[in-house]
């Protein structure tokens, strides 16, 4: 016990010091951030107990006090702080806000997917003012019965999981599941370049002749649309199969598509979003939210759960709303790069195929279609197109090819695996964070693998700045939530660390 006492002394004595400086940093960042607190020091120290060989170590300047007490004090008032600042301030909705948000604790509607973190928090904020249930929300629409007409797409390892999910009626199950629509099949047929297709703008032209034209297309949908007669041709094929369908259901003349609306506007293809599983459609939902604040984020579904579908159909919508994009020329959906590991880039064409067909996906690699001059290919992918164009590439294209890249503006730019951009200091990493866009969106089922400067690097991308310099971050959050999660941990530093991640949050 002997031994012990003298580490306990000084544990106390760094414990007051890093007090008093934290005190004065609180009264210095009042101003600046809604949720800072002056310690009242006068409180505590009515039980602390001072120690006079260590006042006599460190002179007079410096207060001493219990752990216990010094623990105590400090985190009730942290708590008091937040709980006064979120009802006492009607003036300062903003600290209220995030008093809200650091003490509020997950909500499982949330993290099941049944509604985003804004809709949650405009659904609290409602519910405070008016208990009626009658007014309209997007996610309502979830639970009426969908159209099983929908063709399911292709095959994969997943699903399994998928129809399990269907049987066993989970919120998994998508509404509109049916058959796969055989796209696997396509990858070996090579595209017969003889075959001619001819025009289809005459209605009189056989259904039958259409289908056999509209078949033949399948064969070249896996190649990307880099070159222009590939897509070309793709997009003949489409008409077909589009004057197929509306042949059968007289719409073409009106070009009519049956939409799904969200809020502010943004239309859905009817024919995606019922294929979408319900959280899928909270998904889409949250990037709409995302892209209204201006702000990027981190889609963090785990891996198969069908991000990429999110993605692209967010895409689609964005293309079919036409909206107009604040401070950008182009309406709707304007040019979007994805970067991706080279050896994802086919799926996301695939996929791109499948949920967007209209638009042209251009896949800037050596395995692309396109010959000729790189930045042919690049400035015409970054031209805006009014059924969307995507420019898909690698990361390690995207770090050999930063300069052609970074001569264009992108409405959206999308990592998928993106804790490819972990390390802050990777040449990867500098150069998608030079890339002009508004919109940053990152993908990937495992953000963090090691340390919290990952964290930093990814939000650092998604938002440039808003955790400060890698240096003031490791400072201020890196280490106490770090030192939080030790074994031998105080009950102070456990708190501090929680604390710490719920500002994070
Ligand atoms: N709503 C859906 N309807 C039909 N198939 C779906 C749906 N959502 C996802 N899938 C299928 O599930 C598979 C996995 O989807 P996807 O590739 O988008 O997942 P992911 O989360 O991006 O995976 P990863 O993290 O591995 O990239 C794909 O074959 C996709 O077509």
């Amino acid at each position: 016990m002997a031994a012990q006492e003298p580490n306990q002394q000084t544990a106390e004595i760094t414990a007051s010091v890093k007090t008093e400086e934290n005190e004065a940093e609180a009264s210095t960042s009042s101003e600046s951030n809604p949720a800072s607190f002056a310690i009242d020091r006068s409180a505590i120290a009515q039980d602390r107990a001072l120690l006079d060989e260590e006042l006599a170590l460190l002179g007079e300047h410096v207060a001493v006090y219990s752990q216990e007490t010094l623990e105590h004090g400090f985190l009730s008032q942290v708590d008091q702080a937040l709980e006064q600042q979120s009802h006492s301030q009607p003036q300062s909705q903003k600290a209220s806000k995030f008093a809200q948000l650091v003490t509020a604790k997950t909500d499982d509607r949330v993290r099941f997917g049944e509604l985003t973190p804004f809709e949650l928090s405009a659904k609290q904020e409602t519910s405070a003012n008016d208990d009626d249930a009658g007014h309209h929300d997007d996610h309502q629409d979830e639970r009426e019965p969908k159209p099983s007409s929908v063709p399911r797409a292709p095959k994969g390892d997943d699903d399994d999981e998928f129809e399990k999910a269907a049987a066993s009626g989970s919120e998994y199950a998508p509404s509109g599941a049916s058959s796969d629509s055989g796209l696997d099949e396509e990858a070996d047929i090579d595209f017969n370049e003889e075959e001619e297709l001819k025009p289809s703008s005459s209605k009189k032209q056989s259904i039958k002749s259409v289908k056999k034209r509209a078949q033949s297309s399948k064969s070249y949908q896996l190649k990307d649309d880099g070159d222009d007669k590939t897509f070309e041709k793709r997009m003949k094929a489409l008409n077909d199969e589009a004057l197929e369908k509306q042949i059968e259901r007289d719409t073409y003349s009106t070009g009519h598509v049956d939409a799904h609306e969200l809020s502010a506007g943004l239309r859905i293809p009817l024919s995606i979003w019922s294929r979408l599983y319900k959280y899928q459609k909270t998904g889409v939902r949250w990037l709409w939210e995302l892209d209204q604040q201006s702000v990027g984020g981190v889609m963090g579904d785990e891996m198969g759960l069908g991000k990429t579908i999110q993605v692209i159909s967010f895409l689609a919508s964005l293309a079919l709303s036409q909206l107009p994009v604040h401070g950008f020329s182009w309406k709707g959906l304007g040019p979007t790069l994805i970067i991706c590991p080279a050896t994802m880039m086919y799926q996301w064409v695939k996929e791109c195929h499948q949920w967007f067909p209209k638009c042209r996906v251009a896949v800037f690699h050596q395995t692309g279609s396109f010959r000729g001059q790189k930045q042919r290919l690049i400035s015409k992918m970054a031209t805006a197109r009014k059924d969307g164009s995507i420019l898909i590439t690698s990361y390690s294209t995207m770090t050999k090819e930063r300069k052609l890249l970074l001569n264009h503006e992108w409405h959206y730019v999308i990592l998928d695996e993106g804790h490819m951009i972990r390390n802050p200091n990777a040449q990867i990493t500098m150069a998608v964070k030079e890339v002009r866009t508004p919109h940053r969106v990152i993908m990937s089922g495992s953000p963090l693998q090691n340390s919290l400067k990952e964290l930093w690097s990814l939000i650092d991308f998604i938002y440039p700045g808003r955790l400060g310099s890698l240096q003031t971050f490791t400072e201020q959050f890196s280490i106490p939530i770090t030192q939080g999660g030790y074994a031998n941990a105080t009950p102070v530093q456990v708190r501090t660390a929680y604390k710490c991640a719920c500002v994070l949050r």
